[in-house]
C-alpha cells in the first residue's frame, strides 16, 4: 500500500526526526536524492551532466534550499546552473553552496522577466523549488508567471517535493501551477501527488527516503498496489461452487436503455462471478441472453404489480441502476433491491433515484455508491466543478453524510468510507473516459461484493482491475506498444488477462 499524507502530517514527522539529527541532515539527504534524479535524467537525455543548462526556480523557503543544494551538486559535475531568485528571502546556505561552485543567481527582486523567460524556455532542465509543503493558496507573483512558463519549457521540468501551485494536502490547484515531467518527493508521498487535478501536474513521482517512515502517523490516503489487490481478490479453491464464488444480482436496463445492462453483466461475468442473475424488462433480457448466455435472467413485466425481485432466487450482492431509467417502475425496483439484506452497489440511474429519495438508503446491509462528479453533485447539492476541484474533500463528505461507501469515478478514482483512509486508484488510462466503462466497473465491483469482499475492498479492487484491463485493451499488452481507442466491451473482454497478470 502506498500511503500519502497532508503537509501538516509530514511537517510534524519531520520535526520529530529533525530533533534527533544534526542540523541540515534532512535537507542534505533531500538535495542529494534530488540531484541524483536530475543527473540521471540529464544523462538519459543528453548523455551527460557536464555542460548542460540548468535553471533553478527558487522561492523563499526550504523548498528553494533543496533546489539550491542540488544545483550545487550538479554544478560540481560541470552543469551550468543559474538560480532565478523569486522570493522575498532566499535560503542563504543553499545560495552560498551554489555560488561556491560557480553557479550564478539572478534576482527577480530586480524585475527581469524577459531574461527569466528565456532561461526557462531554453534550459535542458528546469528545477522547480518555488514552494513545497509550505505553500498555501494560489501562487502569487512572480511565482505564478514562472510556474506558467514551465509549460512552454523545451527541456525537462522537475518539481521539488511537490509541483508549485499544487496543494500538497488535497491535490487542489487554484490558478497557475508548475507542470512537471518528474516530481522528486521527500520522506513520504503527499496526497496532492496522487489525487487530481494535482496528480496531473506531478508527472512521474520519484521517492527519496529521508528516514521519515517511523515518524509518520496513520495515513489519510492510500493507493493499493497490484500485490495488495491480488491479496484481496477471492480465488476459487477445490471446494468452490457458484455460491461460494458469489452470485451477483443485476437490476439494470430498460426498454429504452439496453446497452448498460449488457455491459454491467459482461463486467460481472468476466470478473469471475459464480453466477449472474439478471433482472429487467423483456428487451434488455433478450439482449443480455444473446450476448451472455452465462447469465440467468428474469423478466419483470410489471415492477409496480408486486415485489419485482422476489422471484429472482438467491443473490449475495446486487448491482442496481445502469440504464434502469428513473420513473416509477425504476423506483419500485430500486426500493425492492435496497430492501434486501445483502450488499447493494448503486450506480447511474440508481443514483438519480436515491438523490430524489434519500430514504432508499436507510437500510442495514452495506451500500456502495459509484458516482462520477456530476452524479455526486446531485447527491450533495454541490456544483460539479467544485467537486472536480476538491475531489478528496467531497468524496469524504459524501461517505460521512450518506453513511455509505463511495467510489468517485474520474481521472483518479477515489474510494471513501468513514474512518478509513481514502483509497486512490493508480491504474486506468485517459482512454477509459468513454461511454459504458462505468457499467463494466459496476459489474466487476458487484462480483467482488458477492464474493464476500467489503464495500471498501470491492470498490478499490474493482477500480484497480478495471483500470488494468483498460490499459491492456489500449495497448494489446503492457509491453509498450502504441495505444488505440477502446470501447467498454473491450475492457470487459480484457478482464481475464488483467486478473492473470495482477
Ligand atoms: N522540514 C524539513 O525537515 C524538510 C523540508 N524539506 C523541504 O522544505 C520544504 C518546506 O519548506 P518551507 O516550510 O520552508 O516551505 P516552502 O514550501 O519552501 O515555502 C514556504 C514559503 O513559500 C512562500 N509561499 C507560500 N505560499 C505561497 C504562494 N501561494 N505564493 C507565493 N509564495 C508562497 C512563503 O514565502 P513568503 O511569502 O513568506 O516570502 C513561504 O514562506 C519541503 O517541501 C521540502 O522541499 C526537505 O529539505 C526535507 C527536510
Ligand atoms: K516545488
Amino acid at each position: 500500500m502506498r500511503t500519502a499524507y497532508t503537509s501538516d502530517q509530514i511537517r510534524a514527522a519531520e520535526l520529530a526526526l529533525m530533533a534527533k539529527l544534526p542540523e541540515g541532515t534532512l535537507m542534505g539527504r533531500a538535495a542529494a536524492g534530488l540531484a541524483a534524479v536530475c543527473a540521471g535524467l540529464l544523462t538519459g537525455v543528453r548523455g551527460r551532466v557536464y555542460g548542460s543548462h540548468v535553471v533553478l526556480l527558487i522561492g523563499s523557503g526550504d523548498n528553494g534550499g533543496d533546489a539550491l543544494y542540488a544545483g550545487a551538486r550538479l554544478a560540481r559535475r560541470g552543469a551550468r546552473v543559474v538560480a532565478v531568485l523569486a522570493g522575498s528571502r532566499v535560503h542563504e546556505g543553499g545560495l552560498a553552496a551554489l555560488r561556491a561552485v560557480g553557479g550564478r543567481a539572478t534576482d527577480l527582486r530586480v524585475p527581469i522577466p524577459e531574461q527569466a523567460r528565456e532561461l526557462i524556455l531554453e534550459a535542458d532542465l528546469v528545477v522547480d523549488g518555488l514552494v513545497g509543503i509550505g505553500g498555501s493558496g494560489a501562487l502569487r507573483e512572480p511565482y505564478a508567471t514562472l510556474a506558467g512558463l514551465t509549460a512552454q519549457a523545451s527541456g525537462l521540468v522537475v518539481a521539488v517535493d511537490v509541483p508549485s501551485g499544487v496543494d500538497a494536502s488535497t491535490g487542489g490547484v487554484d490558478g497557475a501551477a508548475v507542470r512537471a515531467q518528474v516530481t522528486v518527493t521527500f520522506g513520504a508521498y503527499k496526497n496532492g501527488l496522487l489525487i487530481d487535478p494535482g496528480a496531473r501536474f506531478a508527472g512521474a513521482v520519484e521517492f527519496v527516503d529521508i528516514g521519515l517512515g517511523p515518524y509518520l502517523p496513520d495515513p489519510g490516503v492510500a493507493a493499493p498496489t497490484g500485490e495488495d489487490v491480488a491479496d484481496l481478490l477471492p480465488r476459487p479453491g477445490a471446494e468452490s461452487d457458484k455460491y461460494r464464488r458469489g452470485v451477483v444480482g443485476i437490476a439494470a436496463g430498460s426498454d429504452r436503455y439496453t446497452g448498460a445492462a449488457v455491459l454491467a453483466v459482461g463486467g460481472a461475468v468476466r470478473a469471475g462471478a459464480g453466477m449472474v442473475r439478471f433482472v429487467s424488462s423483456a428487451e434488455p433480457v433478450r439482449l443480455v441472453r444473446a450476448r451472455w448466455p452465462e447469465a440467468v435472467t428474469t423478466i419483470v413485466a410489471d415492477p409496480l404489480g408486486g415485489n419485482p425481485v422476489e422471484e429472482v432466487g438467491r443473490v449475495q450482492a446486487w448491482v442496481l441502476g445502469p440504464g434502469l431509467g428513473t420513473g416509477a417502475e425504476a423506483h419500485a425496483v430500486a426500493r425492492a433491491v435496497l430492501s434486501t439484506q445483502v450488499p447493494v452497489l448503486v450506480d447511474a440511474d440508481g443514483l438519480t433515484l436515491i438523490a430524489r429519495d434519500r430514504g432508499l438508503l436507510r437500510r442495514d446491509a452495506p451500500t456502495l455508491i459509484t458516482p462520477h462528479a456530476g452524479e455526486l453533485s446531485r447527491l450533495l447539492g454541490v456544483p460539479r466543478e467544485r467537486i472536480e476541484a476538491r475531489r478528496l474533500e467531497h468524496v469524504r463528505r459524501a461517505a460521512a453524510e450518506l453513511g455509505v461507501t463511495v467510489l468517485l469515478k474520474g481521472s483518479t478514482t477515489l474510494v471513501a468510507e468513514e474512518d478509513r483512509p481514502v483509497r486512490v486508484n493508480t491504474t486506468g488510462t485517459p482512454w477509459l473516459a468513454t461511454g459504458g466503462t462505468g457499467d463494466v466497473l459496476a459489474g466487476i465491483a458487484g462480483t467482488l461484493l458477492a464474493g464476500g469482499l467489503s464495500c471498501y475492498d470491492a470498490a478499490s479492487g474493482a477500480a484497480y482491475v478495471h483500470g488494468l484491463a483498460a490499459r491492456l485493451a489500449v495497448r494489446g499488452d503492457l509491453a509498450g506498444r502504441a495505444e488505440a481507442p477502446i470501447a467498454a466491451l473491450d475492457v470487459a473482454q480484457a478482464l481475464p488477462e488483467a486478473l492473470r497478470v495482477l
